[in-house]
């Protein structure tokens, strides 16, 4: 192996004990972070994600709440059920987990949820801050890429960057943040035509397709830095990424694994958003502040 891996769970350990300080630094002056997560129908990895977003609060000082809902739960109960947790002054952060069922439309659920307490950073008014570079809540997955390329010390300015993929949690804001700070970026998606033009070119590659071995070994410019955002599996029920790990690790200069990458650094950064919505309206002396 000739890269440098990027360990996404000893950078969460550093990030995580400065979220417990800061909580527990909030709490004493009487306003302890608190999260609501909204889950329904029976995904099984949503049910995991889930679980570990509960025990990461639980572990670090953040006070939640999970609603599970059967799968035939309608948009208006769930709708009702966000106005709820929007006037609840102990709830600093609301999420409902993705993929929804398919009856519910899940633009309009993230349009409910108070921009404030939007803590995924999907809401379309933390999007458009995003994109317009103004202050917002990051979305969770891309936010977490930023700090690993940060505590690599990859530089971002003037680099040349490809993501692959186009989604609204992952792609396109990942670009955005790319271009923020300072690289050149490509969005590259299941219909870009010779995709290895794109990637042999590219000094920096976060793969975001949701498909296995998009990324191979022959299409990496030796010494990029290589981020794994995938979360599939292989022929023998293994969890793997899009990257072929083996062969890429052999060209890259840096590289995440799956397990053990960017996805650990997901629910480390709801964590430190949650934590700032809480900062943040205590700040403000909303309502909301009060634990
Ligand atoms: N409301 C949201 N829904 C979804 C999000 C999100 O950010 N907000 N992202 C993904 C799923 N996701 C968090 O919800 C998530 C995915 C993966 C991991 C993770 O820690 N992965 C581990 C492996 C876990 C395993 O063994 O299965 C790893 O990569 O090491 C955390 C969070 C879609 N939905
Ligand atoms: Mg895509």
């Amino acid at each position: 192996m000739t890269a440098t891996l990027i360990n996404g769970n000893a950078l969460s350990k550093i990030i995580r004990a400065d979220v417990a300080a800061r909580a527990a630094a909030l709490a004493q002056q009487g306003c302890r972070p608190g999260l609501a997560v909204l889950l329904v129908g029976d995904d099984p990895a949503s049910a995991v994600y889930v679980r570990n977003k509960i025990k990461a609060c639980e572990e670090h000082g953040l006070h939640s709440s999970c609603d599970r809902y059967p799968a035939d739960l309608s948009e208006a109960e769930l709708l009702a059920r966000i106005d709820a947790l929007n006037r609840d002054p102990a709830i600093h952060g609301i999420l409902v987990q993705l993929p929804l069922p398919a009856h519910i439309n899940s633009h309009k659920v993230i349009e409910a949820i108070a921009a404030a307490k939007d803590v995924d950073g999907f809401h379309i008014a933390n999007a458009g801050a995003l994109l317009t570079g103004r202050p917002s809540f990051r979305p969770c997955t891309p936010y977490g890429v930023m700090m690993m390329l940060q505590a690599a010390k990859i530089p971002l300015s003037g680099a040349s960057a490809v993501v692959i993929g186009r989604s609204n949690i992952v792609g396109k804001p990942m670009a955005l943040l790319l271009l923020e700070a300072g690289a050149t970026v490509t969005i590259c998606h299941s219909k870009t035509r010779d995709l290895a033009s794109y990637t042999r070119a590219a000094d920096i590659v976060v793969a975001a397709a949701g498909q296995r071995n998009v990324l191979r070994a022959d299409m990496v410019k030796p010494g990029a830095t290589v981020i794994d955002v995938g979360m599939n599996r292989d022929e023998t029920g293994k969890l793997c990424g899009d990257v072929d790990f083996e062969s890429v690790k052999e060209v890259a200069g840096h590289i995440t694994p799956v397990p053990g990458g960017v996805g650990p650094m997901t629910i480390t950064m709801l964590l430190v958003n949650t934590l700032t919505a809480a900062e943040q309206a205590y700040a403000q002396r909303l309502p909301s502040h009060i634990a």
